[in-house]
């Protein structure tokens, strides 16, 4: 993407970022408001950017071409994920399978591999609206897997789940990276330490930093220990130098 900006009324949830993606996890970090969702929306074609050019696959977004066959290429776990409480879980990955345009044939082979990969293959036939809130969380990265997708697009997928269902889902993560690109948005430093190639700071809709999560490890390596882990340190002082850049060096 080139320019991308994108605004809400008067908010500009993005302004003008240039950015490209290829295979690997890549973490998106940066405070509350930063612009985080509005980018993986815009990815996710359901969102239109104000301005600047996204290309997708090979192809320029605004292409209706593109944007259909992005759309069967693609998988997008969204902040609030709609479902049906009374689908079954197989029932409801089956419908993602079919609005992603599928073949009929591979499609049960398909669902019951992705609910697997969540670990929820002994709830396949549960009614959503039974299922504890880290498990729906679990169905919701379960849809977005179920087409193998080339672009899978994460925005909070680790909120709700537990410390155990985190560092299973990190491992999943990786997994995936190795074949697909990944972008997921986190609020957890940890998360990006763990699971990412490399790591992009959003902060004020423009790109903060951009690097391996070592290197933004390695900028907090000097930091006050009782301040948290080294990322930790390393994410505070790459939006530090980032405001500080903004308004002119030296007056933050
Ligand atoms: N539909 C909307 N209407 C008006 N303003 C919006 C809308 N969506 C986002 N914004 C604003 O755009 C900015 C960026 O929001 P965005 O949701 O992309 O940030 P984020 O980094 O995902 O934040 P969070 O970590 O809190 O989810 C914020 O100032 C937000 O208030």
């Amino acid at each position: 993407m080139s320019g991308l900006t994108v605004r809400h009324r008067r908010t500009t949830a993005l302004d003008g970022v240039d950015l490209d993606f290829g295979t690997g996890v890549h973490g998106l970090l940066g405070p509350n408001g930063a612009g985080k969702t509005s980018l993986i929306r815009v990815l996710a074609t359901v969102a239109r950017p104000t301005g600047g050019r996204v290309e997708l696959f090979g192809g320029d977004l605004t292409a209706p071409r593109t944007l259909r066959d992005a759309r069967r290429r693609l998988g997008y776990l969204p902040q609030d994920f709609g479902y049906y409480p009374g689908f079954t879980v197989r029932e409801f990955v089956a419908y993602v399978a079919w609005l992603k345009e599928m073949p009929a044939d591979t499609t049960p082979a398909a669902v019951e591999r992705a609910v697997a990969r969540v670990g929820l293959a002994d709830r396949i036939d549960a009614k959503i609206r039974t299922l504890s809130g880290g498990m729906v969380r679990r169905v919701g990265i379960a849809q977005a897997v179920v087409n193998a997708p080339q672009l899978l697009l994460l925005d909070e997928p680790t909120a709700g789940l537990d410390p155990e269902q985190r560092v299973e889902f990190r491992s999943l993560l990786r997994e995936l990276g190795e074949e697909a690109t990944v972008i997921v948005s986190t609020h957890l430093v940890e998360d990006v330490a763990a699971a990412c190639t490399d790591v992009t700071l959003i902060e004020r809709g423009r790109v903060a930093y951009r690097g391996t999560p070592q290197s933004l490890a390695a900028l907090g390596r000097d930091g006050d220990e009782s301040d948290g882990n080294t990322t930790e340190r390393g994410y505070t002082a790459a939006l530090r130098a980032h405001r500080t850049h903004l308004t002119g060096g030296g007056q933050a």
